[in-house]
């Protein structure tokens, strides 16, 4: 089956709904209806229980997905919360991944490991925790299809948006070349999306504020008006 342009799909404004809030046990019914609400990129987190407590999934997961999300245009984001990433970004691109983001924190090969990423034909992306400075993307921003912008300590859905990573989008955006695009991560729900997109993210991740919700559809509808997507 033929990939999506992620890099097209990357280059506007985006709410990428995270399946970490999803329902397992209809996991496949619960992305299609987001797509069918206009979602385009869809969020895997993957935990290792070693860079964060918490244990998810992996690339069977991804895989499991895969055709669904690529037959409707739409793309794989799959972030890495996992040590030593650059030993499993082959696997989770050939299971489907279109975009993969490693953490700055989780590895001493930052550059090695957004190289690997290319090599193995996806989009590469770097994260940064909420205690680490935007400035070390910088270092590797001629790599970086995107930049992620953690909003709250990674691990666990459903926690409150530091205010304090609306400055730090801003810094990300000047820092980084036009081409990276900006993802924003934790907390992100009707009422921080609209501030989030001024400060410059484009790609936003919301999970609990989507499938936490009675009607994924219409939160998905409701925080892609708020962030002017639509
Ligand atoms: O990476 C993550 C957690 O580490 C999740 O993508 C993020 O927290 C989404 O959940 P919510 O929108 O509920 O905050
Ligand atoms: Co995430």
């Amino acid at each position: 089956m033929s990939r999506p342009n992620a890099s097209e799909l990357l280059s506007a404004i985006r709410i990428a709904p995270s399946i970490l809030s999803a329902d397992f046990a209809r996991l496949g019914a619960q992305v299609s209806e987001v797509i069918a609400a206009g979602a385009r990129v869809i969020h895997v987190d993957v935990m290792d229980g070693h860079f964060v407590p918490p244990i998810t999934m992996g690339p069977i997961v991804v895989s499991a997905l895969a055709d669904e999300v690529h037959a409707a245009g739409a793309l794989l984001d799959v972030h890495l919360m996992i040590e030593r990433p650059e030993r499993q970004v082959a696997e989770f691109a050939k299971a489907g991944a279109d975009s993969i983001t490693v953490h700055a924190e989780a590895t001493p090969h930052l550059n090695y490991a957004l190289g690997a990423i290319k090599e193995a034909g996806a989009n590469a992306a770097a994260a940064v925790n909420p205690g680490t400075p935007a400035s070390v993307l910088g270092e590797v921003g001629d790599l970086l299809d995107m930049a992620l912008c953690m909003s709250v300590n990674p691990g666990w859905g459903g926690q409150p948006f530091l205010s304090s990573s609306l400055d730090k989008l801003a810094r990300l955006r000047a820092l980084l070349p036009a081409s990276a695009a900006i993802e924003v991560d934790g907390g992100v729900d009707v009422r921080t999306a609209g501030a989030c997109a001024r400060h410059g993210a484009n790609v936003l991740v919301a999970g609990s504020a989507i499938f936490g919700q009675a009607d994924p559809a219409a939160a998905y509808a409701a925080i892609a008006q708020a962030a002017g997507a639509v």
